[in-house]
C-alpha cells in the first residue's frame, strides 16, 4: 500500500505528517509502524509521528507519536507543524482548533508564516517547585510542571558547554526515577536576561536529547517566571531555533499561554508498506 507523508520540523524537532483521513493506516499495527518510519538512516526519520484525523469537536484530530512508538497527550512543536501541515492542504484557515489527547488546542498561522499554539490555563498549585531528587546520594534540585505533557525543569549556570552524552546519561536517572511514575521529559534551562532562556531538552519516548521542545520550552518559561522572576513575552533558544512564549500570570495562574515559532515543510514523498 502506497503511504503519502509530508516530513516537517519546527526548530529541529522533526515529524513524518500522515493525513489518516481515509485510514490510509488501517492495516498497520500502529507502534512498530511508527517505530520503523522514524528510525533514522533505514527509514524516513524523525522525532514522532502526527496523524491528521477527523474530529467532531473541532476542525480536526491530532494523534501524536513518539519515535519509540508510544503515543504521547500533546506535542508543542508537532502541534505547530500540524496547524500548518492542515493550512497547506486546505482543511482550514489561518485561525483553527484541533482535537488532542489533552483537549482541544486552538492555533494561529502568522503573517510571517510562525505558527502560533494556545496552551490551556495552568493553575499554579499543580506545579511542584524546588523539589529534591536524591539521585544515589548525589541531590538535584527541580522543579516540576504539566504542560500537555510531563516536564521537569532545572535550572542550570552555563548549559552549552555539557556534552550530550554525559547530558542524556543524567537525564535518563532522572526520566526513569521513581519519582515520576508516568516519565518525565528534562529540561535544563540558563537564564540569559530576563526575557531570555537558553534551554536543551532530553525527550520521554525519543530518549534522546532534541533540538528544541515546544511544551519543554513553554513549561521552562513559566516555572523561571515563577522562581527566576523572567517576564512575559520570553524568548527560548533552542539548540535548533528560537520559540516564543506568552502568557498572564496572576497569584492563581497562568493564561493566555502562546507558543511560537517557525514550523517547516522539509519534503513530502511516499513510500510502499510492505
Ligand atoms: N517535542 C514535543 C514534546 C513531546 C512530548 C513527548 N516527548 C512525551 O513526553 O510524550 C514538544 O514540542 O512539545
Amino acid at each position: 500500500m502506497k503511504i503519502n507523508f509530508t516530513k516537517m520540523h519546527g526548530c529541529g524537532n522533526d515529524f513524518i505528517m500522515i493525513d489518516n483521513r481515509k485510514n490510509v493506516l488501517q492495516h498497520v499495527v500502529l507502534k512498530s509502524f511508527v517505530q520503523m518510519v522514524c528510525r533514522r538512516k533505514f527509514h524516513i526519520g524523525a522525532n514522532g509521528l502526527m496523524l491528521l484525523e477527523d474530529s467532531n469537536k473541532a476542525d480536526f484530530s491530532m494523534r501524536y507519536f513518539n519515535s519509540d512508538g508510544s503515543e504521547g497527550e500533546m506535542c508543542g512543536n508537532g502541534a505547530r507543524c500540524m496547524a500548518k501541515f492542515a493550512y497547506i492542504n486546505g482543511i482550514v484557515d489561518k485561525e483553527m482548533a484541533f482535537e488532542t489527547v489533552d483537549g482541544v488546542y486552538q492555533a494561529t498561522i502568522l503573517n510571517n508564516g510562525h505558527v502560533q499554539i494556545y496552551f490551556p490555563t495552568v493553575f499554579i498549585r499543580n506545579i511542584k517547585l524546588a523539589q529534591t531528587l536524591d539521585m544515589n546520594g548525589n541531590e538535584e534540585h527541580f522543579h516540576y510542571a504539566t504542560v500537555g505533557v510531563p516536564h521537569t525543569v532545572i535550572f542550570k549556570q552555563k548549559i552549552v558547554e555539557e556534552k550530550e552524552e554525559a547530558f542524556i546519561q543524567w537525564a535518563r536517572k532522572i526520566r526513569y526515577s521513581n519519582y515520576f511514575p508516568k516519565g518525565t521529559n528534562v529540561n535544563i534551562v540558563e537564564v540569559k536576561n530576563k526575557s531570555e532562556l537558553i534551554i536543551r531538552t532530553y525527550e520521554r519516548g525519543v530518549e534522546e536529547e532534541t533540538l528544541a521542545c515546544g511544551s519543554g520550552a513553554t513549561a521552562s518559561a513559566i516555572i523561571s517566571a515563577l522562581v527566576q522572576s523572567t517576564t512575559s513575552p520570553v524568548s527560548v533558544q533552542t539548540k535548533g531555533g528560537v520559540l516564543t512564549i506568552g502568557f498572564q500570570m496572576d497569584n492563581e495562574k497562568v493564561s493566555s499561554i502562546t507558543l511560537s515559532g517557525e514550523a517547516e515543510v522539509v519534503f513530502t514523498g511516499s513510500f510502499m508498506d510492505k
